[in-house]
């Protein structure tokens, strides 16, 4: 088999800010070219996985121990510069709000070109070719029009069209997609799902998909990595996750989700029980070890 994409393995953290463990010892693998969910429900940690992969933590987030190999080199051995190049490369975000995403005062053109002109080195020709010809596959019906518009011209659903063809512009290896369908509402949500899976099917590029919905799970990840409270749960294809859930936690998390495969079925709660059982393992886990 190939070496993995990414190759998270014992990945702990914690916030100097709450003076508590946000990530517990946490693996995490992505094949090339798979779409790979990373779920959990607010604060269990997924965004800080996100953001440790793009060298993105916050000062009060500390990674105190693992290592994040990024197709065959540890991030931690590399240089400041040697990192932010390779991360600008290689490694793209979609993020979830499309408005902060993008900067209001600036055209899409600008917005769209400069990675393409300061990291690839395009002419501003080429670069606006490329836009052009990208803006079209994310299927904008007017791409001469976008790039000349400000965001605030655009639908939310355009302006996250705009953002998964900033994405992909530089034809990363790795795509971390944070919540990307949160902020929309649900007929553009499946838009959008299509679009990315299109566009990461075609390119063939990996995809790290953070959501805290097991509908949007079975729609678009091969894989799926679910996380509480920092700690790994459960991991495997999302359709056994899905099938025939391992870990008690997860069968309640699809009980407590909105039945997307059966609508007419209502929710029920994750059980006390349930999180009471997570937090003693986590409890086991974390003793001896001072936050
Ligand atoms: N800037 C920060 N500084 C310090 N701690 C933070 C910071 N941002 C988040 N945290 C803490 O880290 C933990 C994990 O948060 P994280 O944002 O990774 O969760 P999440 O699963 O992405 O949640 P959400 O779905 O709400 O975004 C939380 O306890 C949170 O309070």
């Amino acid at each position: 088999m190939s070496a993995p994409l990414l190759d998270i393995s014992g990945l702990s953290a914690i916030s100097t800010r709450e003076n508590a463990r946000v990530l517990r010892d946490v693996d995490l693998v992505v094949a090339e070219g798979e779409v790979h969910g990373l779920v959990g429900e607010s604060g269990a940690g997924k965004s800080t996985i996100a953001k440790a992969v793009l060298d993105m933590l916050p000062r009060t987030i500390r990674v105190t121990g693992g290592r994040i190999v990024f197709r065959g080199r540890d991030l931690a051995s590399l240089d400041r510069a040697s990192l932010r190049a390779l991360v600008a490369r290689e490694i793209a975000l979609i993020p979830q709000d499309p408005m902060t995403g993008l900067n209001p005062t600036r055209r899409i053109e600008a917005q769209l070109t400069d990675g393409m002109r300061l990291v690839a080195g395009m002419s501003r020709g080429e670069a606006r070719e490329r836009a052009l010809a990208l803006l079209e596959e994310v299927r904008i019906a007017d791409p001469a029009r976008t790039l000349a518009a400000y965001p605030h011209e655009l639908s939310g659903g355009m302006r996250q069209r705009v953002l998964i063809a900033a994405a992909f512009a530089l034809e990363p290896k790795l795509v971390v997609a944070d919540e990307p369908t949160t902020a929309l509402d649900v007929t553009v949500q499946k838009q959008i799902l299509r679009l990315i899976r299109g566009m990461q099917e075609r390119h063939g590029t990996g995809v790290i998909f953070v959501t805290h919905d097991l509908g949007v799970v079975a729609k678009i990840c091969d894989r799926v990595t679910l996380l509480y409270q920092g700690k790994v749960v459960e991991a495997g294809t999302a359709r056994e996750m899905i099938e025939t859930p391992r870990h008690a936690y997860t069968r309640a998390l699809l009980a407590a989700s909105p039945r997307y495969d059966r609508p007419e079925h209502g929710c029920d709660p994750v059980p006390g029980s349930v999180v009471a059982g997570l937090e003693a393992e986590i409890a086991r886990h974390d003793e001896g070890r001072a936050p």
